[in-house]
């Protein structure tokens, strides 16, 4: 316009454009433009505290300008630990619209003052005094849940938008973010790789369709894995083994039925707990025997198996409770009867088994128990007593496994010790695929067994880390004894 004005006589087109240009609504829409450009709008954000909590994932710092709208959510104080919660959040209030607020977030402190301890009333009194902005630091009401079942949104009829949904299988970790519908939850899995969450069923909602699935299937698909695929050595402690051919997967209170979510939250062992016990899980053949060994050689010390009961009579150099504890058959069928064994079974008339006090024995000696047992002994050890760390044991790659197992023997009938043969390679890493279809949402941990000494190194750091560092685990091992019966 300022050009324009300056030039002598100007053309129509240049008349036109500065007719144009001072029209109000050009002149607003530039006025708006320039205001926008430096940043010339208000009301300012004070910067975040420079003291960041140490664990900035768990606490959420929120800052919402004070209008003449009332906040929109209300408090209440749990009466035993004092800590003051976000109890509602009201529909298109400030807070709603914020999305930063949620029914069960914590409140620690609003604007600066901490707020444990202080009745709502005074709570309140904070932000009626507070003028312009409110910073809220909130620990947000996030629940960790690990998938038992598996879940495709793209084959569920009754998703409202499959598009939203997330899909997600056994053993992932979810984070969810939102519970506030009963049937559709929000999640996002963790490690978190992308920020939006996605639609996933509620747990009631999963377990109303697992139900209607079990009861009209008009004949359950034999998922067992085949007996003879589980271990088939006859070596002294686990020689009972080989009459254990249960099927577990065809009962109605199998996995299928079972929990859909597991609530987990991250927990450190204090150093003067017991530590967890260390279940090592794997094909018949994989190595799981070979590491066990290693790992009790390489430091005794630290390192132990349970001692097995049996009702065979001691031979001469044996001693009770250091090969076997030596039992009567009464006293073992007793034992039975009152579920002290983790597992047992008969081998040429005699019991054998393992005992949960002999797991406790280890343990109480400060030592890392360390025990392998068929997969769907898992289950019973999942206490929250024993907190156990399992590990699979995996074979390598078709080529390594036949490449490195060339000197290896197995030990397969009563006294045969061999090589392996071709189909032993088939059998074994069918039944590692079927083992870890099944069971991979138990597993904390994988390791492929391909260079044995390697291998051994890093089970070696891996039960370092379950001992010492933070875990997941479910919520009902990490709560303290009076809140769980
Ligand atoms: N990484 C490996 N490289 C080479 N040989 C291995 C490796 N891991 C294990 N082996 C050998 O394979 C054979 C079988 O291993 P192991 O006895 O530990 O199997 P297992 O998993 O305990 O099965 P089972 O209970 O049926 O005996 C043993 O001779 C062992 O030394």
């Amino acid at each position: 316009m300022t050009v324009i004005q300056t030039v002598p006589r100007p053309s129509a087109e240049a008349q036109e454009l500065h007719n144009l240009l001072s029209s109000p609504h050009i002149q607003a829409l530039l006025s708006s433009q320039d205001s926008v450009a430096q940043l010339d709008y208000g009301p300012v954000l004070p910067p975040l505290p420079d003291e960041m909590p140490e664990n900035e994932e768990a606490m959420r710092i929120v800052c919402l300008v004070k209008n003449n709208q009332p906040l929109g959510a209300t408090i209440k104080r749990d009466e035993e630990t004092g800590e003051i919660y976000i109890a509602r959040v009201i529909h298109g209030g400030l807070a709603d619209r914020s999305g930063l607020l949620h029914p069960g977030d914590l409140l620690v402190e609003v604007n600066g003052n901490p707020v444990v301890g202080l009745e709502p009333e005074q709570v309140i009194q904070i932000l009626i005094n507070s003028q312009g902005t409110i910073l809220f630091k909130v620990i947000p009401n996030t629940v960790y849940m690990r998938a038992m079942v598996d879940y495709c949104p793209l084959q569920d009829s009754s998703i409202p938008c499959p598009d939203a949904g997330m899909a997600f299988s056994r053993g992932d970790l979810l984070e969810v973010v939102d519970q506030s519908d009963g049937r559709w939850w929000q999640a996002r899995k963790l490690p978190c790789t992308v920020s939006c969450a996605g639609l996933i069923p509620s747990a009631s909602m999963l377990k109303g369709k697992q139900r209607e699935q079990w009861w009209c299937q008009p004949l359950q698909v034999h998922t067992c894995i085949r007996p003879s695929g589980f271990r088939r050595s006859f070596r002294l402690w686990r020689s009972y083994r080989r009459r254990r051919q249960s099927c577990t997967s065809c009962s109605p209170n199998s996995s299928a039925l079972s929990t859909p979510y597991e609530e987990v939250a991250l927990y450190q062992r204090p150093p003067q707990e017991n530590h967890r016990l260390i279940i090592l899980i794997g094909a018949s053949g994989v190595g799981v025997t070979e590491l066990r060994k290693r790992l009790i050689k390489l430091n005794p010390s630290s390192y132990q198996g349970p001692v097995p009961h049996t009702t065979r009579p001691i031979r001469a150099g044996e001693r009770t409770g250091r090969e076997y504890h030596f039992v009567t058959k009464e006293l073992f069928e007793y034992m039975v009867c009152n579920h002290r064994f983790v597992e047992y079974g008969e081998y040429k008339g005699h019991l054998y088994g393992t005992s949960t006090d002999a797991i406790d024995e280890v343990l109480k000696r400060g030592r890392m128990c360390i025990i392998d047992v068929e997969p769907h002994s898992i289950q019973p050890l999942r206490t929250r007593k024993l907190k156990p760390f399992v590990i699979f044991i995996k074979p390598p790659n078709s080529d390594r496994l036949r490449q490195t197992r060339r000197e290896a023997r197995i030990i397969t009938n009563y006294t045969v010790n061999r090589a392996f043969t071709e189909d032993d390679f088939v059998e074994l890493e069918e039944v590692s695929l079927l083992i870890e279809a099944k069971y991979k949402q138990f597993f904390d941990g994988v390791l492929v067994n391909d260079d044995l000494q390697d291998t051994c190194m890093r089970l070696c750091s891996v039960i370092q880390e379950a001992q010492n560092e933070p875990q997941w685990m479910p919520v009902s091992w990490t709560q303290s004894d009076n809140m769980f019966h």
